[in-house]
Protein backbone atom coordinates (compact mmCIF):
# COMPACT_ATOMS: atom_id res chain seq x y z
CA UNK A 1 0.00 0.00 0.00
CA UNK A 2 2.99 2.35 0.62
CA UNK A 3 3.39 4.80 -2.16
CA UNK A 4 0.10 4.32 -3.52
CA UNK A 5 -1.82 7.11 -4.78
CA UNK A 6 -5.17 6.99 -3.25
CA UNK A 7 -7.60 9.77 -5.25
CA UNK A 8 -8.75 12.65 -2.35
CA UNK A 9 -12.01 12.00 -3.67
CA UNK A 10 -11.60 8.45 -1.87
CA UNK A 11 -10.21 10.46 1.02
CA UNK A 12 -12.31 12.65 1.33
CA UNK A 13 -14.94 9.92 1.93
CA UNK A 14 -13.01 8.14 4.59
CA UNK A 15 -13.64 9.77 7.76
CA UNK A 16 -17.25 8.78 7.04
CA UNK A 17 -16.42 5.87 6.89
CA UNK A 18 -14.43 5.77 9.76
CA UNK A 19 -16.74 6.90 11.94
CA UNK A 20 -19.65 4.90 11.00
CA UNK A 21 -17.18 1.74 11.58
CA UNK A 22 -16.48 3.55 14.80
CA UNK A 23 -20.00 3.42 15.66
CA UNK A 24 -20.07 -0.14 14.58
CA UNK A 25 -17.39 -1.54 16.95
CA UNK A 26 -18.89 0.60 19.95
CA UNK A 27 -22.08 -1.50 19.56
CA UNK A 28 -20.63 -4.52 19.23
CA UNK A 29 -20.61 -5.48 15.76
CA UNK A 30 -17.85 -7.54 14.18
CA UNK A 31 -18.56 -7.56 10.43
CA UNK A 32 -20.17 -5.95 8.11
CA UNK A 33 -21.82 -6.85 4.46
CA UNK A 34 -21.00 -4.16 1.69
CA UNK A 35 -24.70 -4.16 1.04
CA UNK A 36 -25.72 -3.49 5.09
CA UNK A 37 -22.96 -1.00 5.52
CA UNK A 38 -24.46 1.03 2.11
CA UNK A 39 -28.33 0.86 3.63
CA UNK A 40 -26.64 2.76 6.81
CA UNK A 41 -24.39 5.24 4.95
CA UNK A 42 -26.62 5.64 1.64
CA UNK A 43 -24.06 4.76 -0.55
CA UNK A 44 -24.10 2.20 -3.05
CA UNK A 45 -22.76 -0.89 -2.37
CA UNK A 46 -20.36 -1.33 -5.01
CA UNK A 47 -19.47 1.94 -4.06
CA UNK A 48 -17.98 1.07 -0.71
CA UNK A 49 -16.49 -2.09 -2.52
CA UNK A 50 -14.51 0.22 -4.95
CA UNK A 51 -13.45 2.58 -2.42
CA UNK A 52 -12.41 0.19 -0.08
CA UNK A 53 -10.69 -2.12 -2.33
CA UNK A 54 -8.30 1.09 -3.37
CA UNK A 55 -6.27 -0.73 0.56
CA UNK A 56 -6.48 -4.37 -0.93
CA UNK A 57 -9.96 -4.98 -0.56
CA UNK A 58 -10.43 -5.99 3.57
CA UNK A 59 -13.78 -7.90 2.61
CA UNK A 60 -14.03 -11.21 2.06
CA UNK A 61 -16.18 -13.24 0.17
CA UNK A 62 -19.05 -14.23 1.90
CA UNK A 63 -18.04 -12.57 4.94
CA UNK A 64 -18.26 -8.99 4.75
CA UNK A 65 -15.69 -6.64 6.25
CA UNK A 66 -13.94 -7.14 9.58
CA UNK A 67 -15.01 -3.89 11.63
CA UNK A 68 -11.86 -3.68 13.56
CA UNK A 69 -9.45 -4.07 10.74
CA UNK A 70 -11.34 -1.96 8.33
CA UNK A 71 -11.32 0.59 11.23
CA UNK A 72 -7.66 0.08 12.19
CA UNK A 73 -6.79 -0.10 8.53
CA UNK A 74 -8.52 3.39 7.82
CA UNK A 75 -7.59 5.07 10.92
CA UNK A 76 -3.58 4.19 9.82
CA UNK A 77 -4.38 5.12 6.18
CA UNK A 78 -5.91 8.86 7.86
CA UNK A 79 -2.62 8.78 10.00
CA UNK A 80 -4.82 9.13 13.16
CA UNK A 81 -2.58 6.40 14.79
CA UNK A 82 0.10 9.13 15.34
CA UNK A 83 -0.52 11.75 17.43
CA UNK A 84 -0.78 15.73 15.76
CA UNK A 85 0.60 18.40 18.00
CA UNK A 86 -1.16 21.93 17.49
CA UNK A 87 -1.43 25.11 18.19
CA UNK A 88 -4.76 27.80 17.83
CA UNK A 89 -3.82 31.61 16.58
CA UNK A 90 -6.90 33.83 17.42
CA UNK A 91 -8.63 32.90 20.44
CA UNK A 92 -11.83 34.27 19.98
CA UNK A 93 -15.02 32.74 19.73
CA UNK A 94 -13.98 30.24 17.38
CA UNK A 95 -10.98 29.70 18.62
CA UNK A 96 -12.47 29.02 21.89
CA UNK A 97 -15.04 27.04 20.69
CA UNK A 98 -12.62 24.62 18.94
CA UNK A 99 -10.12 24.85 22.09
CA UNK A 100 -13.07 23.34 24.10
CA UNK A 101 -13.52 20.34 22.11
CA UNK A 102 -12.01 17.80 23.66
CA UNK A 103 -13.18 15.01 20.97
CA UNK A 104 -10.01 16.40 18.44
CA UNK A 105 -7.65 14.61 20.96
CA UNK A 106 -9.55 11.57 21.43
CA UNK A 107 -7.92 11.08 17.48
CA UNK A 108 -4.79 12.20 18.50
CA UNK A 109 -4.91 16.03 17.91
CA UNK A 110 -3.48 17.31 20.60
CA UNK A 111 -3.54 21.12 21.43
CA UNK A 112 -0.37 22.37 22.87
CA UNK A 113 -0.83 26.24 23.12
CA UNK A 114 -3.38 28.82 22.11
CA UNK A 115 -1.78 32.56 20.83
CA UNK A 116 -3.24 35.78 20.22
CA UNK A 117 -2.34 39.70 20.59
CA UNK A 118 -4.79 40.61 23.16
CA UNK A 119 -3.09 41.37 26.16
CA UNK A 120 -5.77 41.19 28.70
CA UNK A 121 -6.06 37.47 27.65
CA UNK A 122 -2.21 36.49 28.32
CA UNK A 123 -1.88 33.94 31.33
CA UNK A 124 -5.95 32.65 30.33
CA UNK A 125 -6.07 29.40 29.90
CA UNK A 126 -8.92 27.06 28.06
CA UNK A 127 -9.34 23.61 29.46
CA UNK A 128 -6.06 24.03 30.70
CA UNK A 129 -4.06 24.99 27.80
CA UNK A 130 -2.50 28.48 28.46
CA UNK A 131 -3.05 31.40 25.91
CA UNK A 132 -0.09 33.18 24.96
CA UNK A 133 1.25 36.46 23.27
CA UNK A 134 2.53 36.14 19.37
CA UNK A 135 6.00 36.83 20.22
CA UNK A 136 6.22 33.71 22.01
CA UNK A 137 5.17 32.08 18.77
CA UNK A 138 8.49 31.03 17.26
CA UNK A 139 10.02 29.36 20.26
CA UNK A 140 7.24 27.94 20.90
CA UNK A 141 6.53 25.85 17.66
CA UNK A 142 9.94 25.40 17.18
CA UNK A 143 10.80 23.70 20.70
CA UNK A 144 7.53 21.80 21.22
CA UNK A 145 7.48 20.36 17.20
CA UNK A 146 4.22 21.87 16.25
CA UNK A 147 2.73 20.41 13.19
CA UNK A 148 -0.57 22.09 12.78
CA UNK A 149 -1.57 25.42 13.02
CA UNK A 150 -5.40 26.41 13.54
CA UNK A 151 -6.06 30.04 11.77
CA UNK A 152 -9.09 31.60 13.79
CA UNK A 153 -8.19 35.28 13.19
CA UNK A 154 -9.44 38.26 10.70
CA UNK A 155 -8.96 37.41 7.56
CA UNK A 156 -7.03 40.51 6.76
CA UNK A 157 -3.73 38.77 9.10
CA UNK A 158 -4.82 35.69 8.22
CA UNK A 159 -1.99 35.35 5.32
CA UNK A 160 0.72 37.09 7.41
CA UNK A 161 0.39 34.38 10.26
CA UNK A 162 0.35 31.53 8.29
CA UNK A 163 3.43 32.29 7.10
CA UNK A 164 4.83 33.13 9.84
CA UNK A 165 3.84 29.84 10.85
CA UNK A 166 4.97 28.08 8.06
CA UNK A 167 8.62 29.75 8.31
CA UNK A 168 8.86 28.03 12.26
CA UNK A 169 8.60 24.66 10.70
CA UNK A 170 4.18 23.68 10.76
CA UNK A 171 3.39 21.60 7.64
CA UNK A 172 -0.18 22.12 7.89
CA UNK A 173 -2.37 24.99 8.74
CA UNK A 174 -6.27 24.65 9.29
CA UNK A 175 -7.77 27.46 8.10
CA UNK A 176 -10.89 29.14 9.54
CA UNK A 177 -10.03 32.41 8.25
CA UNK A 178 -12.46 33.51 5.01
CA UNK A 179 -9.42 33.79 2.93
CA UNK A 180 -7.25 31.18 0.89
CA UNK A 181 -3.44 31.73 1.85
CA UNK A 182 -1.52 30.59 -1.16
CA UNK A 183 0.78 28.62 0.54
CA UNK A 184 4.09 26.51 -0.48
CA UNK A 185 3.01 23.63 -2.54
CA UNK A 186 4.24 21.12 0.25
CA UNK A 187 2.15 23.13 3.10
CA UNK A 188 -1.03 21.26 3.37
CA UNK A 189 -3.86 23.27 3.86
CA UNK A 190 -7.42 22.35 4.95
CA UNK A 191 -9.78 25.30 4.35
CA UNK A 192 -13.42 24.94 6.58
CA UNK A 193 -15.94 27.40 5.83
CA UNK A 194 -19.28 26.63 7.66
CA UNK A 195 -20.87 29.25 6.10
CA UNK A 196 -20.28 27.36 2.18
CA UNK A 197 -21.78 24.56 3.99
CA UNK A 198 -24.53 26.80 5.29
CA UNK A 199 -25.18 27.95 1.92
CA UNK A 200 -25.41 24.78 0.77
CA UNK A 201 -27.91 24.22 3.09
CA UNK A 202 -29.90 26.41 1.95
CA UNK A 203 -29.45 25.72 -1.65
CA UNK A 204 -30.95 22.37 -0.97
CA UNK A 205 -33.43 24.12 1.28
CA UNK A 206 -34.93 26.22 -2.18
CA UNK A 207 -34.51 22.87 -4.04
CA UNK A 208 -36.99 21.23 -1.31
CA UNK A 209 -39.60 23.82 -1.49
CA UNK A 210 -39.37 24.19 -5.06
CA UNK A 211 -40.20 20.48 -4.88
CA UNK A 212 -43.18 20.77 -2.63
CA UNK A 213 -44.68 23.44 -5.03
CA UNK A 214 -44.42 21.39 -7.72
CA UNK A 215 -45.88 18.23 -5.98
CA UNK A 216 -48.49 20.69 -4.49
CA UNK A 217 -50.15 21.84 -8.18
N1 LIG B 1 -14.53 29.34 8.50
C1 LIG B 1 -15.63 29.41 9.18
O1 LIG B 1 -16.52 28.62 9.01
C2 LIG B 1 -15.79 30.51 10.15
C3 LIG B 1 -16.85 30.57 11.04
C4 LIG B 1 -16.89 31.61 11.95
C5 LIG B 1 -15.88 32.58 11.91
N2 LIG B 1 -14.89 32.48 10.99
C6 LIG B 1 -13.78 33.41 10.90
O2 LIG B 1 -12.87 33.07 11.93
C7 LIG B 1 -12.23 34.22 12.40
C8 LIG B 1 -12.46 34.35 13.89
O3 LIG B 1 -13.82 34.49 14.19
P1 LIG B 1 -14.28 34.78 15.66
O4 LIG B 1 -15.75 34.86 15.69
O5 LIG B 1 -13.60 33.81 16.57
O6 LIG B 1 -13.65 36.25 15.87
P2 LIG B 1 -13.23 36.96 17.20
O7 LIG B 1 -13.15 38.41 16.89
O8 LIG B 1 -14.08 36.51 18.35
O9 LIG B 1 -11.74 36.42 17.47
C9 LIG B 1 -10.62 36.74 16.72
C10 LIG B 1 -9.42 36.68 17.65
O10 LIG B 1 -8.24 36.81 16.86
C11 LIG B 1 -7.33 37.66 17.56
N3 LIG B 1 -6.39 38.24 16.60
C12 LIG B 1 -6.58 39.25 15.73
N4 LIG B 1 -5.48 39.45 14.99
C13 LIG B 1 -4.57 38.54 15.40
C14 LIG B 1 -3.24 38.26 15.03
N5 LIG B 1 -2.63 38.93 14.06
N6 LIG B 1 -2.61 37.25 15.66
C15 LIG B 1 -3.22 36.57 16.65
N7 LIG B 1 -4.47 36.79 17.05
C16 LIG B 1 -5.14 37.76 16.43
C17 LIG B 1 -8.22 38.69 18.25
O11 LIG B 1 -7.58 39.33 19.31
C18 LIG B 1 -9.39 37.81 18.70
O12 LIG B 1 -9.18 37.28 19.99
C19 LIG B 1 -12.82 35.36 11.57
O13 LIG B 1 -11.96 35.57 10.47
C20 LIG B 1 -14.14 34.85 11.09
O14 LIG B 1 -14.54 35.45 9.91
C21 LIG B 1 -14.83 31.48 10.15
Amino acid sequence: MEGREISQAVIRRLPRYYRYLGELLENGVERISSNDLSKKMHVTASQIRQDLNNFGGFGQQGYGYNVKYLYTEIGKILGLEEDHDMVIIGAGNLGHALANYAAFEKRGFVLKGIFDVNPTLKGMTIRGVPIHMMDELEDFVKNNDIEIGILTIPKAKAIEVANQLVSYGVKAIWNFAHTDLNLPDDVIVENVHLSESLMRLSYNISRYKEEQKKSEK
